[in-house]
């Protein structure tokens, strides 16, 4: 999708990215310039090309006397190059015809002025957007959003991340603090022999929540806290059938993020936007069958918008499955009763 672009043909960028804004107002916009040749236009924006830092003043005055300015930006790799975007396509026009001739007396030299067209950044591959997905049903999801108050976060926040007793470790590259039971990530089990603190009481009113709601797991006995600093993930995964009882419940602090849940027969994608302060509850096919993950990447695209992760804090919250009861779910395929966990996924990807 380009803006206004005009009918002539296109020269391949030659205002590559964006700079600082030198003129009288600030641009900032996202993508960046291609220059039209020839006829090409009349749009916006018009480029000058052989400009020093000097003529910057010049540039800022002469611009403005052909029209409303909304922007002066400077090429962050190319020192000479200039883009003046005006309110008006007709003031841009005048411009176009009219600012080399008033330049030149101020310069002392001519410079050349294009119009030239804005093209938006294209997203990068791999970032799926989420609304792309919405027709895709996952079983057994349900996300509520808003589960906690921003007050509640920020307590939540301040208690596990800079209260007295922060315990992150880890064998992953993302850190990790476990409450009630270790889970071991070599064995992809509960290590019942190692110690670990209790739920910590400022996440009862969580915990009764869930219950009133009626959500899996009403009774949580173990907590993981995964610290996602921007670019960190986790490898897809199904939560070990024989670790932890129907019911994962996932609370998003501090950014959102996007996850993805992958059914096995490797066609149904849904990629799922976690906002700050949501609930995911991953219940019967959600949590047995359907695998999640998160990837390790910097943004999402969120309803077709760039959307840039900041560090997130989850809480997991699980029931510990009686190591003499087995799993008795319905996806056998997904289940480590039939078939022995692989270890090392977590390991090596986080
Ligand atoms: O970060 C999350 O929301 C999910 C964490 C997770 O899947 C896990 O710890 O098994
Ligand atoms: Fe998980």
């Amino acid at each position: 999708m380009v803006e206004e672009r005009g009918a002539g043909p296109r020269a391949t960028i030659d205002s590559q990215g964006l700079g600082s804004a030198v003129g009288p107002t600030t641009g900032g916009q996202q993508g960046c310039y291609e220059r039209l040749r020839g006829d090409g236009g009349p749009t916006r924006h018009v480029c000058l090309m052989g400009v020093s830092e000097r003529d910057d003043d010049a540039v800022g005055e002469v611009s403005l006397s052909f029209g409303k300015v909304s922007s002066i930006e400077r090429n962050a790799k190319n020192r000479g190059i200039r883009v003046v975007t005006y309110d008006a396509v007709a003031d841009a026009t005048a411009a176009q015809a009219g600012l080399a001739a008033g330049l030149a007396p101020r310069m002392g030299r001519t410079v050349a002025v294009h119009f030239c067209s804005l093209v938006p950044p294209k997203p990068r591959e791999g970032l799926r957007c989420t609304s792309e997905t919405a027709g895709v049903d996952v079983p057994g999801l349900t996300l509520i959003k808003g589960f906690v108050t921003e007050e509640e976060e920020g307590s939540l926040l301040k208690h596990f991340v800079q209260g007295d007793d922060v315990r992150w470790t880890g064998p992953l590259k993302r850190r990790v603090q476990h409450f009630g039971r270790v889970f071991d990530y070599h064995t992809r089990h509960v290590d019942f022999d190692a110690p670990a603190p209790p739920l910590p009481e400022c996440l009862t009113d969580v915990v009764r929540e869930m219950g009133d709601r009626g959500l899996k797991p009403s009774d949580p006995d173990q907590l993981t806290l995964n610290e996602y600093k921007p670019g960190q993930g986790i490898s897809p995964h199904v939560d070990t059938h024989s670790a932890f009882e129907d019911g994962l419940a996932s609370l998003s602090l501090g950014s959102g993020c996007v996850m993805d849940m992958r059914h096995p027969d490797g066609v149904r994608v849904k990629n799922l936007y976690l906002p700050r302060g949501s609930l995911l509850v991953m219940e019967g096919p959600a949590r047995y069958e359907w695998s999640h993950g998160i990837a390790s990447r910097k943004t999402d695209m969120v309803d077709g918008v760039l959307t840039r992760r900041a560090t997130r804090i989850s809480f997991t919250f699980r029931r510990v499955r009686d190591p003499a009861v087995a799993c008795g779910c319905d996806f056998a395929k997904s289940c480590d009763r039939e078939t022995p966990v692989a270890t090392a996924t977590f390991l090596k990807k986080g």
